[in-house]
Formats: structure tokens, C-alpha cells, sequence
């Protein structure tokens, strides 16, 4: 097979280059995807595929034009894919192309998503198959669209996933050891939406990394942050990344700091999905207690309190500064407003950093800079003008950014960019007056010309004396002097005709060529210089990366702070307290999500030092999980400094939030519902701690009857003696309950229900000591089970409860029963209707199986809901039988 020359070859050998997935290669005024590549992004863009040939040899192709390019890219990477592109430049033969820019995942700088996009780096010191023991991990993450960079250290590799959790990489960069952790690789791979980058090793190295780190940081604030080698491993890893992909927002990774693991509550994944913190069980976004709680107003803002209730805090004073400054602004509702109102003009400044660094600010985004660096002195004034705020942390909050630069940096801006400047660069028209002295000058060298230009027709009219004479210009005759037919025999002599055309002649003249000439050279000089300053201009914003991040923290900080204040407002929550013991008082508790929908019953929760473990029984439907995700949604909502919903809140602080809730999702991965659950309880016992929150819904259900409680029984001694977490229980196991006989920090609190005529009103209220019943049948009936089987599961029921023996209808003609033993759960052997000794002889054998299995059944330790199928199977076994 002939190689590919020409266009088709140099894209092949270009390809050749890059280990991205897809190369798109700029051709003039398109970028081009050959072979493959174009195969691919015809079927994933929907872009038409034509075919070049090369050498005899056909190829597909696919392109797009210049200005397009980023929509599609976007796309492409968005779907996993890591793109090249490589831009074309001028050679004295003509052009030729280099590979500029690798696009991935985490250096994705065109995002249209308001929240942040970490790329993570994960470096393991040690054997990983070694487990929990002996391997250290060593992390780092960067937002290429903020400039954030953090590194932070985990002491196995549980740890290392659960700070991987709170930050929700796009991509991860595993490092070489890391890479060999299978357990770790395969938890990436399906727990988070991340691409996964095997990046060169060398990256990684000890030395280099060390070097490059210090490189971008300085060396004294690499040794402040005290990090051991790991951490400074995948953080080098990074910068060489971000550096290698030509994302070239080096410049704005102005600082670097430690993520304190030890400062925030552990959530993982799994808690975060069953609390339905930024997604519902279903995965939608709508009815997360982000959305409700969400009343920013800028996108800076609303990333900030997302990252806040992802990441909650153990430290009593920051959380306490937050709950005053929302105190504050809850009662200052006209300040508040005036604050949300500034904030509506406000542009995210710290995304601007990063496009400025990266050269693809337009004059649109300086001017939107501009306008958001001038939100601040309107919010400063805001504050220090309302008593309430001005007191409050709020005032040091916006003096932190560096206001003196912050405001030389918006005149500059003003200054320079005229209110509504194109959205291209190159055209000019960008700067205002008085800006530049050589810009005025050749924009009033211009303008003259132009006025000359505009005058010129009525001259040519006065002097000699002719009529209809316009003048224009287009791309092929340029300026013209155009001239009506019925006149165009009069011009004068040096009138040079260059076309005829029905009803007029158009000509020249030198002095119009001249001043032509003059007036596109003036015209390109003017692009250029303009360019020039803009470029000058751009590069002064990004030289201020640093402020520009300050002051766009402190608006989204103070959005963020407003936010949770008008929801605490709107909605009646109060401020808990909060304090470093064990207790935790809810009184007149609400689940913040429900109680938006639902008339919603408040309720109590009393934990302390002598009572840390409440085993939650209740029938099906009653609110026993409402109830337990509210006590763990106050719990964090209260550690990202927010109001509660409750009348009175105490809560000491936990240094975790565990859940044990559904396994929904999971069940698409292949793996069964018993062993994710039992996987997730593990995981409860090894890392919960006396500080955490546990919350359990249903342990052990997966499985047969006695293994369950067995589990759930095993579980909760565990839990109360060697763990001590605050712990939640909901149960259907009646069992349970009476552990709280024996273990003297369980309690037994119960959801009530009301039963009367056989009717059942669900009361949503928790009352103390454990339930009676479970009404699983009546639940059976409101879920639309055929009434028949309600029925005769009622008959049975109550036969079971009042120890009467049952008869499998639809059996042989004699009817067989059999009587079970309550008090000891066993059977007491089948009798017939007479009440003799039933005699084998009279069975056929498929009733002798069903009495076998109804022998094997234990009714006390089966859930009415599972006894239902088995009698309607036993039915159907028999009918088929007779
Ligand atoms: N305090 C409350 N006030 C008003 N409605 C509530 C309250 N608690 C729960 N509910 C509503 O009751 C329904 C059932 O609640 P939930 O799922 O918590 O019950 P459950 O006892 O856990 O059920 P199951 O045992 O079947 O899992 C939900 O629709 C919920 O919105």
C-alpha cells in the first residue's frame, strides 16, 4: 500500500505524534479530520463525511470550520474522547502544522458547566496490593478553569477514595504505582464519571516533580505546606500535564494549598448519592438538597456552595464565622437584596483568570471583568453601610482581596475598552480614545480620510458640474467614483473608467487610488495596533490572575453566604448550635427537601453520651428514612454553616456522615443487592468512628431471614460497643428491638401509625419504645396487590397471630393444615381437618412438597410481604396439581 502524501499524510504523520484519541488539524479556514478520525466524529458529531483521496487511495474526511471548532470539541471531550489539535503557520514554501494543544477531560478550558472540573492526580508510595497496610497515597487536584490547586495525603486507600470523592474529577491521573492497584483503578471506574489518562511515568518522578513544583509555587510555600513526596508527586504530575496537553494556563495556578482531610466530614460517594446531595437516587438534579438550598446568584457563587456541601467542615470557629455572617444577612433582608442584586452583574471571575492566561479572552470578557471588579466597592459599601453586616465576618471577608489594585485594575480597563466592543480582536474598534497616542493619531488619520471619502461625490458634483455621482467601494473595484450614464460622457480627463455597467460607469481617478491606498493601510495598521494593545491589555489582566481570584472568592463567598441566608429566611430555619460533644438535640426537626412538597410533621431527636444508638421501627411507608436522612441532612447542613429546619437544634460536631440506604444503581453494575449492602456496611465498620454519624436503613434484608438478623444483630453490638458512632437503625427485624434491653446506649423509638377498622393513618410521628406491628399487608394493598391475595394474606395473618392453623386452598380434596408455633417459631406438624394424624397415603406427591415447604418456612421470621408470594405459589402448585 502507497503512503499518504500531501494534506492526508502530514494529518497520518501527526497523528502518529499524539496519544490522543483524535487529531483535528487546521487546513485554512477548517479543521479537518482524515481517516478514522473522520469516521468518528461523523458518527459522534453527526458531521457529513466526505471522502480525499491520496496517492490512488480514498480517505475519509470531516470538517469544521475555524470559528467552530470549540462547540465540537467541547463535545468530543465531553464524551471521554482526548483531542489534538494542531493549528497551521506560515513557512517560506507555504504552510505547514504542529500539534498545539491536547484537549482532555481536565483541561477542558471552553466549559460551559458552572461547576468545578478537577483533574486529579493519585500517587501510591508503596505496595497497593498491600492494602490497607503499608501504601501511602499522595494527591493532588487542579481546575484549569479557576486556577484552584490543592494537594492532600491519604494513609490508605480507602482515604485516597474518599478524597477523590469530594472533589469529582473529570480525570484522573493514576500514577505508577498507583496503576497497579486494581482495587483502586476498578473503584475509579465505576464510582466517578472520570476518564482515566495513563500519563508518562517520568512525569511523576520524585526529583522532577519536586522541581517543577517549586518551579510554579516557590520554594518557600512548597515547604510551608509540609507535605511529604507523594502529594508533591501527583502535584509536579499535573503541572507537567497541564503544561504537556498546551492548555497554557500555567500562569493562573497562582497558589497552592493542602486539602485538610482531617478539617472536613467524610462523605463518601455512597452518602452523598443516598442523601441525594447534588443528584437524586434517579439521577436527576431537581429535588437535591442543592437545589433547594440554591438561591445564588453567579455561577462562582453556586460552584462555592456546592463545594461547601460536599465538602463540610469539622472546624467550630469557621463554622460558626459562616453562621454569623448568615445570621446577619438573614435579618438584613434589604441589604440582602441590595447585595443579590450587585451580585447579578457579576462575572466569574476566577474562569476569566484562567482564559486570560490562556490568551482566549475577548474584549467582551474584559469588559465583563471590568463590570464585575466594579460589583465589589458596590458590595463593600452595602455591607459597611448595614449595621448588622458590617459587624459581622462579612466585613473581612471583602477586605480580603487587595481593593487598591482591584480598583486601578478596573480603571485601566475602563479606560481602555469601549462599552460594547466587537467580539473579534483583529477588527479593531476595541479601544476608546485617549487610550493610545498612536492609536488616536492613526484612528484620526483614518477618519480624515473617511470624511474626505464622504465628501468626495458632492466636490466631483461642484467642480464639475455633474450629476448623479456616487462613491462607494466593494471587494473587486474597491473605492469607485460612480457616475450615471446620461453623465458619464461629461467627466473630466483624468477620470480613468474601469467599468461599464447598464446605467452607469464607474472610475478612478490617482488621488482617489491614493487615498484608497491610504486609507487600507491605515485601516490594517490600526487592526494591528489594536491587536498589539489588546494582547498588551490581556496579558496585564492575566499578570493579575491572583487578584482577579480573590476578588471573584470573596463575591462567591458572599453569594454563597446570601443564599443560605434567604433560604434560612424563607423557609423559618435557625441557627443550631453547635459544640464539640457527643449530643445531638433536634427538636421539631424537618427534612429541608420534603417539607418544600408535603404538609411535613415535625419531629425529635435526643442523642447523647447514654442513649447513641436508636433502633427505628415503624410500618412500611411510615417515614422511618425521611426520618433518618433528616437528622443526617441537619447534621450536615449545620456543618457547612447553614440554618436548620427546626425549631431548636443542638448538634455536636461529627467528623463523618455514614449511610446505609438503597442500592438502586448499583444493581446496573452486576452486582447483587446483598453484596452491595454488605460491601457498604463494611465499608461503615471500618471507617465510621465514636465522632461519626451512622445512619442504617434495613441491614441484612438481602438474605434469609436468620442470617439477616444475625448480621443486623452482630452489626449493632459492634456499632454500640467497639465503634460508639451515633447511630440510626431502621428495621423491619422486631427483633432487634429487644437489644435495647440489654445494650444500655440503644434506645427503641418507633413511627406511629394509627390503625382503626382496618384502615391505617400514618401518623409520621416518632414516639418512643418500638413498634407492634408492621402493616405490610396494608401497604401490599395500597401498592395495587389484587385483592384476593390482601384478603386471604389478612386470613392468614391473623391465623398466624392467633396461632390457628391454616389450610393451603386449593389442595386435594382434603383439605391440609398445619399449625405453627409462635412463641417458638417452629412448626407443629400437619393435622388433618378431623384433627388425627394426617395419613401420607392420601397425598399425592406435589402436596406432599408443598407441605414439605410450608414445613420449612419460618412464619415468625418471614415478612408477611414474602409469606404472600409463597402462599400464592403454594396455591398455584396445588391448582396446577389437582
Ligand atoms: N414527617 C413527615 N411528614 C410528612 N410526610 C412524611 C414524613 N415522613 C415521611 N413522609 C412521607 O411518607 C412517605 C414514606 O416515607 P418513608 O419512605 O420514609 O417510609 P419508610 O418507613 O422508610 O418506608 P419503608 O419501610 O417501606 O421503606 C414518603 O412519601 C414521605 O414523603
Amino acid at each position: 500500500m502507497t503512503e499518504a502524501t500531501g494534506i492526508v499524510g502530514e494529518f497520518l504523520s501527526l497523528k502518529g505524534e499524539t496519544d490522543a484519541d483524535v487529531l483535528a488539524m487546521q487546513c485554512g479556514d477548517f479543521y479537518e479530520f482524515f481517516g478514522d478520525d473522520a469516521e468518528l466524529v461523523g458518527e459522534e458529531l453527526e458531521l457529513k463525511v466526505t471522502s480525499k483521496s491520496s496517492q490512488g487511495q480514498s480517505y475519509p474526511m470531516a470538517g469544521v470550520p475555524l470559528d467552530d471548532l470549540t462547540p465540537y470539541l467541547k463535545a468530543l471531550v465531553e464524551r471521554g474522547y482526548r483531542v489534538a489539535v494542531a493549528d497551521q503557520y506560515e513557512t517560506d514554501g507555504g504552510h505547514a502544522r504542529e500539534i498545539v494543544r491536547v484537549v482532555t477531560p481536565g483541561t477542558l478550558l471552553e466549559t460551559s458547566d458552572a461547576d468545578a472540573q478537577y483533574l486529579a492526580a493519585v500517587v501510591c508510595d508503596g505496595d497497593p496490593a498491600d492494602g490497607t497496610d503499608g501504601a501511602s497515597y499522595g494527591l493532588a487536584f487542579a481546575d484549569v478553569t479557576t486556577g484552584r490547586f490543592l494537594v492532600a495525603e491519604a494513609d490508605d486507600r480507602e482515604a485516597a477514595l474518599t478524597e477523590l470523592y469530594r472533589f469529582d474529577p473529570v480525570e484522573v491521573l493514576p500514577g505508577p504505582d498507583a496503576r497497579t492497584d486494581d482495587e483502586l483503578l476498578s473503584t475509579v471506574r465505576n464510582r466517578f464519571d472520570a476518564t482515566l489518562t495513563l500519563h508518562e511515568t517520568e512525569a511523576f518522578a520524585p526529583k522532577r516533580a519536586a522541581h517543577s513544583v517549586r518551579d510554579q509555587f516557590g520554594t518557600e510555600t512548597v515547604d510551608r505546606l509540609a507535605v511529604d513526596e507523594p502529594a508533591i508527586a501527583a502535584a509536579g504530575a499535573i503541572l507537567a500535564y497541564v503544561e504537556e496537553t498546551g492548555t497554557g494556563v500555567l500562569a493562573s495556578m497562582t497558589r497552592i494549598g493542602t486539602h485538610q482531610g482531617d478539617d472536613h466530614v467524610a462523605l463518601d460517594s455512597t452518602t452523598q448519592r443516598n442523601l441525594e446531595l447534588t443528584e437524586t437516587m434517579h439521577g436527576d438534579h431537581e429535588g437535591t438538597l442543592f437545589e433547594t438550598i440554591d438561591h445564588t446568584e453567579t455561577s462562582a457563587g453556586r460552584r462555592l456552595l456546592k463545594e461547601w456541601l460536599s465538602r463540610p467542615r469539622r472546624s467550630l470557629e469557621t463554622l460558626e464565622r459562616r453562621q454569623e455572617s448568615v445570621a446577619a444577612l438573614s435579618s438584613a433582608a434589604l441589604a440582602r437584596d441590595e447585595l443579590q442584586d450587585a451580585m447579578g452583574e457579576a462575572y466569574d471571575l476566577e474562569r476569566l483568570a484562567s482564559k486570560a492566561s490562556h490568551g482566549s479572552a475577548d474584549a467582551r470578557d474584559l469588559v465583563a471583568a471590568r463590570e464585575t471588579l466594579a460589583v465589589l466597592p458596590d458590595i463593600v459599601e452595602t455591607i459597611e453601610s448595614t449595621p448588622e453586616l458590617a459587624d459581622s465576618p462579612l466585613a473581612e471577608i471583602v477586605d480580603r482581596p487587595d481593593r487598591e489594585a482591584a480598583a486601578d485594575l478596573r480603571e485601566t480597563l475602563e479606560a481602555a475598552i469601549v462599552d460594547e466592543p466587537p467580539s473579534t480582536v483583529t477588527q479593531g474598534e476595541l479601544f476608546r480614545r485617549g487610550y493610545d497616542d498612536e492609536l488616536d493619531e492613526v484612528i484620526e488619520r483614518h477618519e480624515a480620510v473617511r470624511s474626505w471619502l464622504e465628501r468626495l461625490a458632492d466636490r466631483e458634483k461642484r467642480d464639475h458640474g455633474l450629476s448623479h455621482v456616487t462613491v462607494d467601494r466593494n471587494t473587486t473595484d474597491g473605492y469607485y467614483i460612480q457616475v450615471g450614464r446620461s453623465a458619464a460622457d461629461g467627466v473630466p480627463d483624468h477620470y480613468e473608467e474601469i467599468k461599464t455597467l447598464k446605467n452607469s460607469k464607474r472610475f478612478t481617478t490617482d488621488e482617489l487610488e491614493a487615498k484608497e491606498r491610504e486609507i487600507l493601510r491605515l485601516e490594517d495598521r490600526r487592526g494591528d495596533l489594536e491587536y498589539d494593545l489588546f494582547e498588551e491589555l490581556r496579558e496585564t489582566v492575566a499578570a493579575h490572575a491572583e487578584l482577579l481570584q480573590d476578588v471573584g472568592r470573596t463575591l462567591a463567598t458572599v453569594d454563597a453566604l446570601a443564599s443560605l441566608a434567604t433560604h434560612a429566611a424563607e423557609n423559618r430555619w435557625v441557627k443550631p448550635e453547635l459544640h464539640r460533644g457527643d449530643g445531638l438535640e433536634i427538636d421539631q426537626g424537618r427534612h429541608p427537601v420534603v417539607e418544600q412538597t408535603t404538609e411535613f410533621v415535625p419531629n425529635d431527636v435526643s442523642l447523647d453520651d447514654d442513649r447513641s444508638f436508636l433502633v427505628v421501627t415503624g410500618p412500611n411507608m411510615s417515614g422511618k428514612s425521611t426520618y433518618m436522612r433528616q437528622v443526617a441532612c441537619i447534621v450536615l447542613l449545620a456543618q457547612i454553616g447553614s440554618f436548620v429546619p427546626a425549631r431548636e437544634a443542638e448538634i455536636g460536631l461529627v467528623d463523618g456522615i455514614f449511610t446505609r440506604v438503597g442500592a438502586l444503581d448499583e444493581l446496573a453494575q452486576g452486582r447483587s443487592t446483598f453484596m452491595v449492602e454488605m460491601s457498604e456496611l463494611s465499608n461503615i465498620l471500618h471507617t465510621a468512628t465514636e465522632e461519626s454519624l451512622v445512619i442504617l436503613d434495613e441491614v441484612g434484608r438481602g438474605t434469609a431471614t436468620y442470617d439477616g438478623i444475625s448480621i443486623a444483630w452482630a452489626a449493632t453490638e459492634y456499632l454500640h460497643n467497639e465503634i460508639g458512632a451515633k447511630t440510626l437503625f431502621a428495621t423491619h427485624y422486631h427483633e432487634l428491638t429487644g437489644l435495647a434491653e440489654n445494650l444500655p446506649r440503644v434506645a427503641n423509638v418507633h413511627v406511629a401509625a394509627d390503625e382503626r377498622d382496618g384502615d391505617v393513618t400514618f401518623l409520621r410521628t416518632v414516639r418512643e419504645g418500638p413498634t407492634d406491628r408492621s402493616y405490610g399487608i396494608h401497604v401490599a394493598d395500597l401498592a395495587g396487590v389484587p385483592d384476593p391475595v390482601v384478603d386471604r394474606a389478612t386470613d392468614v395473618l391473623e391465623r398466624l397471630r392467633e396461632e390457628k392453623a391454616i389450610e393451603a386452598r386449593g389442595g386435594s380434596s382434603d383439605p391440609v393444615q398445619t399449625v405453627f408455633d409462635l412463641s417458638s417459631g417452629q412448626f407443629r406438624g400437619p393435622a388433618n381437618a378431623d384433627g388425627g394424624e394426617p395419613s401420607a397415603a392420601s397425598l399425592d406427591p406435589e402436596t406432599k412438597r408443598v407441605l414439605e415447604d410450608l414445613e420449612s418456612v419460618d412464619v415468625n421470621q418471614t415478612p408477611p410481604v414474602e409469606l404472600i408470594a409463597k402462599v400464592q405459589e403454594w396455591q398455584r402448585r396445588l391448582e396446577d396439581d389437582s
